[in-house]
Formats: C-alpha cells, sequence, structure tokens
C-alpha cells in the first residue's frame, strides 16, 4: 500500500529553497513506507528486493521512466536482485518534498510490479 503522498505533484524546488530540517522532513518521513531513512539530513535511501537481476533491471527501468517524467532523477544502484535508490534535490542539496513524492511513487510502482 503506497503512501498518500505518491498523489502529490513533483514539484521543483524555489531558487532560494533550503533543505528541509529534521523537523520538517519527519512528517513526511511518517508518510513513507518503512523501507525508506533519512541519511546524515541529506537524502531518501532505500533497498528494494528482486528474485533476480532481471526483474531488478526491469524495476530500474521504470525509475528511470518516471524520474525523466518528473525530471526529478534519484541515483540508483543496480545489482542483483535488489535496488538501491538515493533520491535528494540537486538544486536546494538536501531534501525537498518532492523527494518524499518521488519515493511514494516509487514505492508504488514496486508494490504494483510485485515482490
Ligand atoms: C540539470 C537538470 O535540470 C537538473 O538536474 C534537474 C533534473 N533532475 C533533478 N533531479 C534531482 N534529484 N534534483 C534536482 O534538483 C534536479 N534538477
Amino acid at each position: 500500500m503506497s503512501s498518500p503522498l505518491a498523489d502529490e505533484p513533483v514539484e521543483s524546488a524555489d531558487e532560494e529553497a533550503e533543505p528541509l530540517t529534521d523537523d520538517e522532513y519527519a512528517e513526511y518521513l511518517d508518510e513513507l513506507g518503512s523501507a525508506w531513512e533519512v541519511v546524515d539530513d541529506h537524502h531518501l535511501e532505500a533497498t528494494y528486493e528482486f528474485d533476480d537481476f532481471a526483474d531488478a533491471l526491469a524495476f530500474t527501468n521504470e525509475i528511470g521512466e518516471l524520474a525523466e517524467e518528473e525530471w526529478h532523477h534519484p541515483d540508483i544502484h543496480l545489482s542483483w536482485g535488489e535496488v538501491g535508490v538515493e533520491m535528494w534535490s540537486h538544486e536546494v542539496g538536501g531534501l525537498h518534498e518532492s523527494d518524499f513524492v518521488m519515493a511514494a511513487r516509487m514505492d508504488r510502482l514496486y508494490d504494483g510490479s510485485g515482490d
């Protein structure tokens, strides 16, 4: 079951936007699945598990298409049976609401693609 955050728009950060503070991002983190954690107050991290490399590659491509559609791109680490994702906003040098929306969209893709 993905978070309602997945229904929010992915908006680019304002020019002068500052990264979210831990108090500010706490509420968004609570709305995401437990797979996600914030690292160094800078980015979101999660690892998705798959049966094999081919399934992990297919999910990687799904995330890539989402990122291109929304023009908001994660770092993706593809390995056998696993896809590691790091998500932050380059323009603010840290976390923005859109990172949490993208994380929820990735969870929705994963839920839809099965285990
Ligand atoms: C150069 C390009 O416009 C920028 O990288 C865009 C597109 N993708 C992006 N992705 C992420 N994660 N953060 C950004 O600030 C961002 N901005």
